[in-house]
């Protein structure tokens, strides 16, 4: 059964939605699935901006098919290569065998390594840089180069008779769609924001500068809709998600708060995290964030070094490095380069204590962060003697988001 909208004029949505899928790219968790979104321009000419994941192709294809109405297909615009995107290429080409590739030079060498039987296809490809100017009839496509958002050979398409940027993963978010497929028809800041910030860390976070410029492009357009390969399609409060995508992207917090993240074996460590985050509501602190490291999974843990102005780590000694599970999320915030953000410790050991001295390195090799001088480092567990020391850190950390 086709399932289609019309999102513009002569412009439909013929994407669909996994919601079996366990962890998007086998690494991050999506409890709420995914949608691979893909677009038909029936004009003149068709097109078919980018396909989508194989686990979806029987009701993508039937979709293209419906929305074709019977007729061929002239252009499948590629605007990335990544495979829960481009997975369906070489179905479509057999399907639709009269449809000509468009694509950026960057884009020919991945399409052949990918699909090395349709080499022919490939050689014959449309291929457009910036600013180049596509004519479907009525409507006239141009097309954005944005290298490594988060691909070297990603490009956005924007329609400039309907004003629809084609925004490829950008502006994208997990989360399968469900009937609606547009921001303004969901409670999207109660129920999407939070993933749609996880997908941006995590996929896009060690981007921002490409992002940011971008964004710099995409400010001289028109731009009416933002129709992105994941998740819902903006037609109105443009400025409140390019807003996020603009912080995002300069690893600026858009929150002024504290999120508290913890590694604990056998409870010690929980505790005193516990027993900070009590102590920073009694000075005033709100909408404190706590998350046990082996409990939250580290893609919600990026996503909360995003959000909040101060992050809190405590974690155990551990064979004489870092607990495991810090150590991981530490790794990721070098790799996606968080910065401008600061950072506190509390650190367990029972014997010789390192994992302060390891995650101040760790902290340290991230931009522009600052490290509170007060630290608390435990034995095993808070002890009473400590109550001092964990108070003085409450205060030095409550300061960072009082002013
Ligand atoms: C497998 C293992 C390795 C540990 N390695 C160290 C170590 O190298 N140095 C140290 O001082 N403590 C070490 N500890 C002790 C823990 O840091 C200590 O038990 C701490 O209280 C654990 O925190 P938790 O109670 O929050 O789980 C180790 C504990 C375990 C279970």
């Amino acid at each position: 059964m086709h399932c289609t909208h019309l999102i513009a004029a002569d412009t439909w949505y013929v994407g669909a939605s996994d919601r079996r899928l366990a962890k998007f790219e086998n690494l991050f968790p999506i409890s709420r699935g995914v949608s691979y979104n893909s677009y038909l321009i029936v004009d003149e000419k068709t097109a078919l901006l980018d396909t989508a994941d194989s686990s979806v192709s029987a009701q993508y294809l039937e979709n293209t098919a419906h929305a074709l109405n019977g007729r061929g297909l002239d252009y499948l615009i590629i605007n990335h290569m990544e495979p829960d995107h481009a997975a369906t290429i070489a179905e479509v080409l057999l399907r639709w065998p009269q449809a000509q590739i468009v694509c950026n030079a960057k884009t020919v060498p991945m399409l052949k390594n990918y699909f090395p039987a349709a080499a022919e296809k490939i050689d014959a490809a449309l291929l457009v840089k910036e600013g180049d100017v596509l004519s479907l009839g009525s409507h006239e496509l141009t097309f954005v180069m944005a290298p490594m958002v988060h691909w070297p050979e990603v490009m956005l398409t924007f329609d400039k008779t309907t004003n629809v940027l084609f925004s490829a993963d950008a502006f994208g978010t997990f989360g399968a769609l469900n009937g609606n497929i547009f921001a303004d028809e969901v409670d999207f800041a109660r129920d999407w924001l939070d993933d749609a910030r996880r997908y941006y860390a995590n996929i896009v976070g060690k981007y921002g500068t490409q992002v940011q410029a971008v964004l710099k492009k995409a400010a001289g357009l028109p731009i009416q809709v933002i129709a992105p390969l994941h998740g819902p399609i903006w037609r109105e409060n443009l400025g409140w998600f390019l807003g996020k995508y603009d912080l995002w992207s300069r690893w600026q917090p858009e929150d002024q708060g504290v999120v508290v993240l913890y590694g604990s074996m056998y409870g010690n460590t929980a505790g005193a995290a516990s027993a900070l985050a009590g102590l920073l509501a009694d000075r005033g602190v709100k909408n404190i964030a706590v998350h046990d490291l082996s409990v939250t999974d580290t893609s919600e843990a990026v996503a909360e070094c995003f959000r909040a102005s101060t992050i809190v780590l405590a974690a155990p000694t551990y064979n004489g490095g870092l607990y495991l599970p810090m150590n991981a999320l530490l790794e990721d915030l070098k790799a996606l380069s968080l910065q401008n953000r600061t950072f506190a410790l509390i650190e367990n050991g029972s014997w010789a204590p390192m994992s302060g001295k390891l995650m101040a390195e760790r902290v340290g090799e991230l931009k522009n962060c600052t490290l509170l001088d007060t630290r608390v480092t435990l034995r095993g567990a808070l002890t009473p003697a400590q109550d001092a020391d964990l108070a003085a850190l409450a205060d030095a950390v409550a300061a960072t988001v009082q002013g």
